[in-house]
């Protein structure tokens, strides 16, 4: 369970001060993928920053499975950050120089998991008879491909929050929606929170047959970027439509 309560964050003081993020509350339970609209410049990256723990609120509160963030030291932040979250970009931000499945294993190394969890994560991500990802380099990988690398590597540490910026903004139609609902599928299988910033709703299809959508609570104030364009839309998946491939992101097509 991830909660925001209250969250304001200003860029620069007087009156050139711009107001990202004020009066933002909402919550996501685990398993949960909600996605926020709005356009450029209405408030998502820095939304997804503060959840992301990449930047600290100027007032407001933040709780990951019961402990709020404000709380923690700079260690406990920095090891939240490591170990409980997980990045997803728009650019995909793979290193160019690993192969998919040592990309996938860098979070563990970070954490210094030991090698036999290290290879049942990324087996588990980058199946073995996935030969050609496992050993390939990113950019020998189509978008999707590595999309779905990163989203591996995003999940490898079972973090408790998933953080996608655009996470389909360089992908054509079809890949994407593909990817989204790769991401909806994992989200379910890891039990993660997840937060996913957009500004082309059409990429999440539309909420319809086994879906259904339920708008979280948000309290902007209506001067604010992320009130005049933004809105957060929960998109839940029943569990009667689970779909296939779950657990194996970069293996599946
Ligand atoms: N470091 C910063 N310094 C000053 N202003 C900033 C900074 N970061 C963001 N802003 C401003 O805060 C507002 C929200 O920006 P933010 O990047 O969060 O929006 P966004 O919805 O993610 O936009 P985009 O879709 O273009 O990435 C914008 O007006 C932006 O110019």
């Amino acid at each position: 369970m991830a909660r925001v309560e209250d969250l304001h964050r200003s860029y620069g003081s007087g009156t050139g001060a711009v107001h990202a993020l004020r009066e933002v509350s909402f919550e996501i339970p685990r398993g949960e993928l909600v996605a926020i609209e709005g356009r450029s410049g209405s408030g998502k990256t820095t939304l997804l920053n503060l959840a992301g723990v990449l930047d600290a609120p100027d007032e407001g509160r933040i709780t990951v499975d019961g402990a709020e963030l404000g709380g923690l030291g700079e260690k406990g932040l920095l090891e939240l950050r490591r170990d409980r979250v997980g990045f997803v970009f728009q650019s995909f931000g793979l290193t160019p120089a690993l192969t998919a499945a040592e990309n996938v294993g860098v979070p563990l190394r970070l954490r210094r998991a030991d090698p036999a969890e290290r290879e049942e994560r990324v087996a588990a991500a980058v199946p073995r008879r996935a030969r050609r990802p496992r050993r390939t380099r990113p950019r020998e990988l189509s978008g999707g491909r590595q999309q779905r690398v990163a989203i591996a590597r995003a999940l490898a540490n079972r973090p408790a929050v998933l953080i996608a910026d655009e996470p389909v903004g360089q992908l054509d139609a079809e890949t994407g929606l593909a990817v989204m609902e790769l991401l909806r599928a994992v989200v379910r299988s890891e039990n993660v929170t997840a937060l996913v910033a957009t500004t082309t709703p059409s990429c999440w299809g539309s909420p319809t047959g086994s879906w259904s959508s339920a708008t979280a609570t948000s309290s902007n104030r209506p001067d604010t970027p992320f009130s005049g364009a933004g809105r957060y839309q929960n998109y839940v998946k029943t569990p009667s439509a689970h779909a296939p491939g779950q657990g194996s992101p970069a293996g599946a097509e």
